[in-house]
């Protein structure tokens, strides 16, 4: 689903943010993204969604080379990928459902085929009647899974999260994990960015670890270690 070919990033006037990395993530897949500040995880994010491009190398989403990709093609790209940010970005002066339907009000959904789909993303993180209120009057945890449920509505094959648990307490992160988790078992690629090294040890999966631009390790978990 995604493959990093050799891949660095430099910004203008700055050192590599990434340098040299290369990993493939499967279809189905399920990875944690973990590093330092300031070691390219929110980089590598980027390049994937054609946010930024790649200094040298190539990368590869669902069978896109993306250095080849013309502009007219950004928008399919971007709908195969469902992004949930730390900060989640809402808009406060819209209600839950407004919030959701947006990617699919762009991407032109009849307003009967978007409510279907905005009530099955609600359905999917546990927030099923919370249509018609203001995300300023939720929890920081429901705030968040308002966020993923709009990085789902679209059904992205592919699912990228930058820091999705900042700003919550243990047990809410868990939980939050854990829906994630729920995605990757219906079929969906997920890779998550996080500072939270406890929460990642306690759920295992596959870690891809930056430190200074540079991809170090890439572990699988087996009985509880990593190997
Ligand atoms: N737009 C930019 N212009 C110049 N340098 C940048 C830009 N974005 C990131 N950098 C630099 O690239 C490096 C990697 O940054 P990046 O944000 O990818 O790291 P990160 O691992 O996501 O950090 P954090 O965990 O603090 O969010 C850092 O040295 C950062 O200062």
């Amino acid at each position: 689903m995604v493959r990093f070919d050799r891949v660095s990033k430099r910004y203008p006037g700055g050192k590599e943010a990434l340098s040299g990395v290369s990993f493939e993530l499967d279809r189905g897949e399920f990875a944690f993204l973990t590093g330092h500040s300031g070691a390219g995880k929110s980089t590598l994010l980027k390049l994937m969604m054609q946010m930024e491009h790649p200094s040298r190398g190539q990368v590869f989403v669902d069978g896109l080379n993306l250095g080849k990709l013309r502009a007219g093609q950004v928008p399919y790209l971007r709908r195969k990928i469902g992004v949930v940010f730390q900060n989640h970005q809402l808009l406060f002066d819209r209600s839950v459902y407004d919030n959701i339907a947006l990617p699919l009000q762009i991407a032109g959904y009849t307003p009967a085929e978007a409510g279907r789909r905005v009530r099955a993303a609600l359905d999917s993180v546990g927030l099923l009647g919370m249509e018609k209120r203001n995300p300023i009057e939720l929890s920081g945890g429901e705030q968040q899974r308002v966020g993923i449920a709009r990085a789902v509505v679209n059904k992205p094959p592919l699912l990228l999260a930058d820091e999705p648990t900042g700003n919550l307490d243990p047990e809410l992160s868990a939980e939050i994990m854990n829906l994630f988790m729920r995605f990757q078992q219906v079929g969906v690629t997920v890779l998550i960015a996080t500072h939270d090294i406890a929460l990642v040890e306690r759920l295992g999966h596959r870690r891809l670890i930056l430190d200074h631009g540079q991809l170090h390790e890439d572990a699988l978990i087996a009985g509880g270690q990593y190997v």
